[in-house]
């Protein structure tokens, strides 16, 4: 029997951290584990520029305790009015390493997304120049489209379109929860990967309406049917390399989220390791956690795995935070509501 396993550092392809008091509080939950992140642009206003992305990157490592390394990976937050020279500038120097797809009214913070996709076109055709990544939060939005289809609609009525018009360009389907995410990956040889959090692997949507209806299980894309729950860890656990963990570990407070409209977003920085190890044991796919975690992100953005390393050890119950402090008010920490046993060392 395995008790113990010791991988490369992981990254997380896929966090909010917020600004601000929430900043200061969730920052060190994924610093703690984590080498590096993929940073969401959606903030209120949203880190559209250059400049507005290097002074979140500046807030971001001014709220870094000491002691603590990490290094936060930019994005750009993809509008209609986004200057493609400006997006170039960031991209070359370093400062981005993504753009960010939300579609108007999909999801938190998205009212400045986009609206009319031919007005992006300039944008995307440049990326596909520069070889720069498009991340998607790939959701219909038509209120005539059921919630849980908004995902398997996008891929055929705007993805598809969107990539086979601009050949080259290089896309991230983020937080991907059905088993049509994972086949439009797998038929897809090139340039194209997907986000898989951890929260999806373990829940369906029976987890937020059975027994009552659950907030902390809400988030968007919502969870669907088993049978893409399992679909979705059969690819996490395949080592295919397009397959990465991505958390969108999106902290919100138990007071916007207890609430008649409660915000979507499940937080889940503080276990995820451990989670995700009690996942991939169950699969009999320890061995394949480094590949999802660890390597298979670093490989699609083109940049080097971590050097330090990660162990996680197996033993009695793992004990962690209900909830975390925040100055803004608590954060509920994701619930698996099943006993976990692989600490992170
Ligand atoms: N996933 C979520 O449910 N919420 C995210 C936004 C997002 O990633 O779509 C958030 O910012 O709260
Ligand atoms: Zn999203
Ligand atoms: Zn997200």
């Amino acid at each position: 029997m395995t008790d113990s396993i010791t991988i490369r550092r992981p990254d997380d392809w896929h966090l909010h951290l917020r600004d601000g008091a929430m900043l200061q509080a969730v920052l060190p939950e994924t610093a703690r584990h984590f080498a590096r992140a993929i940073i969401m642009p959606n903030l209120v206003p949203p880190v559209v520029t250059g400049a507005q992305a290097t002074a979140y990157r500046d807030r971001i490592m001014a709220a870094l305790p000491a002691g603590m390394t990490f290094e936060p990976l930019m994005t750009l937050y993809l509008t209609e009015d986004t200057d493609p020279e400006d997006m170039t500038t960031a991209h070359a120097s370093g400062l981005i390493k993504a753009v960010k797809l939300y579609p108007a009214g999909a999801t938190t913070n998205s009212a400045s997304g986009v609206r009319d996709f031919d007005k992006v076109r300039p944008a995307l055709e440049k990326m596909a120049e520069i070889g720069l990544p498009l991340c998607v939060h790939g959701e219909v939005t038509e209120s005539e489209i059921d919630i849980f289809d908004r995902e398997a609609v996008f891929i055929d009525r705007v993805l598809d379109p969107i990539r086979k018009a601009t050949p080259g360009l290089r896309v991230v389907m983020e937080h991907i929860t059905t088993k049509n995410g994972v086949e439009y990956v797998k038929a897809n040889a090139t340039d194209l990967g997907a986000t898989i959090t951890t929260h999806h692997l373990i829940i369906n949507r029976n987890h937020i309406l059975v027994g009552g209806i659950k907030p902390h299980y809400y988030c968007l894309p919502v969870a669907k049917r088993e049978e893409h729950r399992l679909a979705l860890l059969a690819a996490a656990t395949s080592g295919d390399p397009r397959f990465f963990l991505g958390t969108d570990s999106a902290p919100h407070t138990d007071g916007n989220k207890e609430m008649a409209c409660g915000c979507a977003g499940c937080f889940t920085a503080t276990n995820t390791m451990s989670l995700l190890a009690e996942m991939f044991e169950r699969e009999g796919a320890l061995g394949k956690l480094e590949s999802f975690a660890s390597l298979n992100g670093p490989a699609f953005y083109g940049l080097p795995v971590n050097e330090d390393t990660l162990t996680l050890t197996k033993g009695g119950p793992v004990t962690y935070p209900a909830k975390i402090e925040t100055g803004d008010g608590p954060v509920t920490v994701f619930d698996p509501g099943f006993p976990l046993h692989w600490r992170v060392d």
